[in-house]
């Protein structure tokens, strides 16, 4: 059986890596989406979707499951985006997902779905990790250490710093992050 499971990965983070984890005791294969893969270089998303492929890749090679990555655009229209997800990827019987709007996307279209628990949600979430490096915290604690690896090979740290500090000078707040970050 194959599966699917989409994120924006942004970066990679161990709570996705313990989802993962988790699915590939359930399906031979697993295909990962790589979403919003048109946005880079914002606070909310700094990485392309080739470095994140790259993140995921070296990340899930140790377990034992065949894998594709797969970049999947946004649509502005969420009413054929499933048609859209089924377009771009290899074919799937079960979707994975903890995200709402995925689950009910994928529930209409008549998709299975499952759910994961939250893993350590207070600290494995994108928006913390991304935090951290802009704040130079210790953010290679909550990613794999290939994610890590990636991250300083493609200067991902100095990036994220530079973007930050130049949408803080134009537009007085960033408007692409969450209202509770205060970057
Ligand atoms: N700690 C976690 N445990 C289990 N699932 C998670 C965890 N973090 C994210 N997910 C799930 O992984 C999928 C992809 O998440 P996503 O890439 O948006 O990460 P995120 O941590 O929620 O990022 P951000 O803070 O940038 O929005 C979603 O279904 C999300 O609910
Ligand atoms: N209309 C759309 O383009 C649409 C709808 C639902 C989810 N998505 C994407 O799927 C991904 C879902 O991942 P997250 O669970 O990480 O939010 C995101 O990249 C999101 O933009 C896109």
């Amino acid at each position: 059986m194959r599966g699917f499971y989409i994120g924006r990965f942004q970066p990679y983070h161990n709570g996705h890596h313990r989802m993962v984890e988790e699915i590939a005791s359930e399906v031979d294969e697993l295909v990962l989406g790589i979403g919003s893969a048109g946005d880079s270089h914002s606070p909310r998303n700094p990485f392309t979707a080739g470095e994140r492929i790259m993140m995921v890749n070296k990340a899930v090679s140790n377990f034992d499951i065949t894998t594709y990555a797969v970049p999947i655009e946004d649509l502005d229209r969420n009413s054929v985006w499933v048609s859209h997800v089924q377009s771009m990827s290899p074919a799937f019987e079960v979707a994975y997902s903890n995200n709402p709007l995925v689950i009910q996307l994928f529930k209409e279209a008549g998709v299975e779905v499952r759910q994961s628990p939250m893993f350590n949600r207070e600290v494995l979430e994108g928006t913390e990790v991304r935090q951290r490096m802009i704040e130079d915290r210790d953010w290679e604690a909550l990613v794999p250490d290939e994610v890590a690896d990636v991250v300083h090979e493609i200067g991902g740290i100095e990036r994220i710093q530079r973007i930050t500090a130049t949408d803080r000078s134009e537009r007085g707040r960033s408007d692409d992050q969450d209202d509770s970050n205060p970057c």
